[in-house]
Order: structure tokens, then C-alpha cells, then sequence
């Protein structure tokens, strides 16, 4: 594969000299490891950074432009050390599949254990190997299309609730908004039940924990501290809902996974559910959140596209959104996966090697923490035309650039890990838009460009303020 050509930054950083001179400096390459005698293997390139950070601070600052100057530099497989371990970048579809699909076996979630494992701990996709594929299939019995269907009725009672509330104006706080939504979406869908009193706190929990898993400092203290003690305050929360959930028959996630039982007579203990239903709130809550915030943000931007897809949305009438009907909105389908495209609501995946292996040619030695970077591959030249554009039209049928290679897009993962609850996050996201539109209109300045926070997870900094109308 021909090395990429320079890619300006998909998100703008600020230009402060030092963000510049970050980007810019290069280090003495250092080979991370030498390969086995004979084995024809290279070396991984990089190198360590600053002592003790490492190039901590390039990535917390820079995220994704600092990703694709080291694919410009070294090319698709490069180490650096950051927070505290040595770090092997997996970039562009090659790579992706090679990590991901795991032919060989070589490739664990300690990786991410070792980032959010305190706050997720036994979460699904920080399990590995047979012991994942159990509770996977286990867990699929939530995720059935009977289910799903009944999910998305709960889906679009709220959503059409909360939009109700909204306050149009100009500076409305999109983010923070739909962050609101998709959290009572969440316990709606999930525990039947409202956070009530609790909300606030429970919310913050969530943020506190998700926030932890890029902390610099590794000690319980500051970042990392505040995820310890959101961990704590979202266990006792789950486990006091716990016995009226087992002895309930209501609909939602909470109860599937209580009673989800295979035809083995294989069930989940109470302690995993409780870790489940932890790791399912964060992970449907921001991915929704962030995937919906994107769209928003382009809509706003090409006001051409919000009204076909207003269009689309107001030709469907009133009638509530089924699997079926959300099939019959083309326009949005392509505004979604081009959202997706350029912002990847999980733009990094995280593995640790359990034995050494090669990856693309170089050795890669055990014990070695791996990212694969599915927002860097939504934006390689060599698979997207004009990479940086929103150009919905680029997954349709006639042009179908997503095929270019199975792993060049990847907004939901690839492989065993692939998420669980893509489907519906998607219906979820759909659903969110689709009523938005019907309802309300709404724009950004020619001049505005959102910046994505590269903590974590790809926030909008500002909260996203638009000028929004109901219709
Ligand atoms: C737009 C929304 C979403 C996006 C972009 C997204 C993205 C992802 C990605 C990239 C992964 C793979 C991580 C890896 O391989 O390391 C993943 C896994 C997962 N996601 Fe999602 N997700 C979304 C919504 C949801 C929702 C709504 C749920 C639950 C209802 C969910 C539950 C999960 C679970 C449980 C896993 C772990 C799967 C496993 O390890 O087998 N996600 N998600």
C-alpha cells in the first residue's frame, strides 16, 4: 500500500506555537524491539518521547492529527511510549484487520483494561478469548430483533417527549442536550425507570468515569481519582435496583439481562450484571451522543442536506418509527455513516499482546499495548476521495467508497468485539434526527468549525451551539 500523502488535520487544533511545534519536532527513531533471529521480521519504529510522559501531552492535545503525522513518518505500524506504557500504532485498514480479526489469537482486551479496566471492570469488551464469546451469547439474548423492536417503540416515546421540552434560540447547547436525551433514552430503554433524584449524580458518574481512562496520573487522585469514585457510586446504584429487576418481567435491558438464559440453562451471576449494565450505559450513552452531535453539526452546516432529509422525515408522516420505516430513509442513512466517517464516535480501539507476533511484516513482542485507529482510517486518501469533504453521496450505491477495504470503515469496531448494540445505536441515532427535523430547523455561521476534544472520546469543546427554530 503507497504511504499516504499529507492530510491536513479532519479537526482544527489551536495553532498555538507549541501545539505547532508538538506536531512538527521529530526524535531519533528507536527500534521498539529487535525481531527473532532469522525471522525476516523489521523492527516496530518510534520512540519513547519526553521521560516520564512520553508523548503523553502530543496525544491528549493533538489526538487524531498527531495519529496521522506518525502514519505520515513512519507508516502504518509505529511505537511511542504515553501514560506510562510503550504503544504500538496499528493504522489504516491492513493493520486494522490484522489486529482485529486476531487470526493468531495474539491480541487481548487487557489493552483496554488497561486504560478503563478499574471503571469497567468485566464489562464485555474488556473480556477476552472463551470466556467473551459466553457472555457474548449470552448477552446477544438482549439484542434479538423481537427485543430490538420493542426497544425502538420506548426509543421515540422519549425522544418525542424530550424534544418537546426544548427551548429553541440562538446558542441552543446542542451537546449538552442530547447528551440529557440520550441519557433518559437510556434508562428508559434499559431500567424501565428514571434516574429521578439521582440523575445528576449518576450522570457525573458516568462522565467521571469515562473521563478517568486518559488520566496522566495514575493514582487516586485528580482524574483518575473522580473515575474510582464514579465506579463506586454506579455499582451501588445497580446493585440496590437488583432485586426488584430479577423479580420483574418488564421489557427493558436491565430485565433481558436478569433473565437471559440460554438453552444450556447458562445464566449471568449478579455480580455480571451489574458490571454489564455499567458498561452498557457508557457505552451507548456517549457513542449516541457524539454520533448524533456530528450529524447535527453537518446538517447545520449543509442546510441543502437537512432539508432532504427534513424532506424524507415529513413525507413518513406521524407514524411511529418502526425497524421497517426507518429503512425508508435513504438521506439520512448517508448523512449518519458520512457523520460517522468523519467524526468516529470510538476513533481508537485498544489491545494488549498476549504473545509475540507479527503485524504488517514487523515483530511485535508480548506484553505490548496496541491501537488500532478507526478514525484515521476514515480519513486516508488512498481509500476516500477527497477525504476531508462531507460527501454523504460517497456511500451510495453507485459509489460505495466504504467497500474500498473491509476495515477502511469501521465507526462500530470489526471482528469478535464488533459493538453489540450497533443496531441500535443506529435506530437510536435515526430516530433522534428524524424527529429533530420534523420538528425543528436550525444552523451554524458559514465560519464555524466545531472542535472535537481529543480526550477520550471526541467531544464537541464548545458544546456545539447552534441557532435552532421550531418549524
Ligand atoms: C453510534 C453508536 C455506537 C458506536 C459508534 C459504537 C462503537 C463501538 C465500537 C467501535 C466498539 C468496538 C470496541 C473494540 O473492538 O475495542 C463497540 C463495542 C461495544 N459496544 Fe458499541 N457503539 C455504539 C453504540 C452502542 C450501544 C447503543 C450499545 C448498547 C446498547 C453498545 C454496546 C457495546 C458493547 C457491549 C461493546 C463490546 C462488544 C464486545 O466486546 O463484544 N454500543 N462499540
Amino acid at each position: 500500500m503507497a504511504q499516504s500523502t499529507v492530510v491536513p488535520p479532519p479537526y482544527d487544533v489551536d495553532h498555538t506555537r507549541v501545539n505547532e511545534w508538538l506536531l512538527n519536532r521529530r526524535r531519533p527513531v528507536r527500534d521498539l524491539a529487535a525481531p527473532p533471529p532469522g525471522s525476516g521480521l523489521r523492527p516496530v519504529p518510534g520512540d519513547p518521547g519526553l521521560p516520564v510522559i512520553g508523548h503523553g501531552i502530543e496525544l491528549l492535545r493533538l489526538g487524531i492529527n498527531y495519529a496521522m503525522k506518525r502514519y505520515e513518518q513512519h507508516g502504518p505500524v509505529s511505537w511511542a511510549r504515553a501514560f506510562g506504557v510503550n504503544m504500538v500504532s496499528a493504522t489504516g485498514p491492513d493493520a486494522a484487520q490484522t489486529v482485529l480479526a486476531n487470526k493468531d489469537k495474539a491480541y487481548s482486551q487487557q489493552g483496554w483494561e488497561y486504560f478503563i479496566g478499574p471503571f469497567f471492570t468485566r464489562g464485555l469488551m474488556l473480556l477476552d478469548f472463551e470466556e467473551h464469546l459466553y457472555h457474548r451469547r449470552l448477552m446477544q439474548l438482549a439484542f434479538t430483533a423481537e427485543r430490538l423492536s420493542g426497544y425502538l417503540g420506548q426509543v421515540s416515546e422519549v425522544v418525542r417527549s424530550g424534544l418537546d421540552d426544548w427551548a429553541p434560540g440562538t446558542g441552543f447547547p446542542v451537546y449538552r442536550s442530547l447528551k440529557q436525551l440520550t441519557l433518559d433514552v437510556a434508562t428508559r430503554v434499559f431500567m424501565a425507570s428514571s434516574v429521578g433524584a439521582d440523575a445528576d449524580r449518576v450522570t457525573s458518574a458516568f462522565v467521571d468515569t469515562v473521563r478517568a481512562g486518559t488520566a496522566l496520573v495514575r493514582l487516586p487522585v485528580g482524574r483518575w481519582g473522580a473515575g474510582l469514585r464514579g465506579r463506586r457510586v454506579l455499582e451501588d446504584y445497580f446493585r440496590a435496583a437488583l432485586p426488584a429487576k430479577r423479580a420483574s418481567d418488564s421489557d427493558d435491558l436491565f430485565a433481558a439481562l436478569c433473565h437471559a438464559r440460554t438453552d444450556e440453562g447458562e445464566t449471568f451471576t449478579d455480580d455480571d450484571v451489574v458490571n454489564h449494565m455499567i458498561f452498557l450505559m457508557m457505552a451507548a450513552h456517549d457513542t449516541s451522543t457524539i454520533a448524533t452531535s456530528a450529524l447535527v453539526y453537518y446538517l447545520g452546516k449543509h442546510p441543502e442536506w437537512q432539508d432532504r432529509v427534513r424532506a424524507e422525515s415529513l413525507a413518513m408522516g406521524d407514524q411511529p418509527l418502526t425497524v421497517e420505516a426507518l429503512g425508508q430513509l435513504p438521506a439520512l442513512d448517508l448523512v449518519l455513516k458520512e457523520s460517522m466517517r468523519l467524526v468516529a464516535p470510538v476513533p481508537w480501539m485498544v489491545r494488549r499482546t498476549v504473545k509475540d507476533t507479527e503485524l504488517l511484516g514487523h515483530h511485535v513482542p508480548a506484553g505490548v499495548i496496541v491501537t488500532t485507529l478507526s478514525w484515521v482510517n476514515h480519513m486516508l486518501p488512498e481509500y476516500w476521495s477527497d477525504p476531508l469533504r462531507f460527501d454523504p453521496e460517497r456511500f451510495a450505491q453507485d459509489r460505495r467508497e466504504d467497500r474500498s477495504h473491509r476495515f477502511a470503515y469501521m465507526p462500530f469496531g470489526g471482528g469478535v468485539h464488533k459493538c453489540i448494540g450497533m443496531h441500535f445505536g443506529t435506530y437510536e441515532v435515526k430516530t433522534l434526527a428524524h424527529e429533530l427535523v420534523r420538528r425543528f430547523e436550525w444552523s451554524v455561521p458559514a465560519d464555524y468549525h466545531v472542535r472535537w476534544d481529543p480526550m477520550a472520546l471526541p467531544l464537541p469543546k464548545d458544546g456545539l451551539p447552534v441557532t435552532l427554530r421550531r418549524r
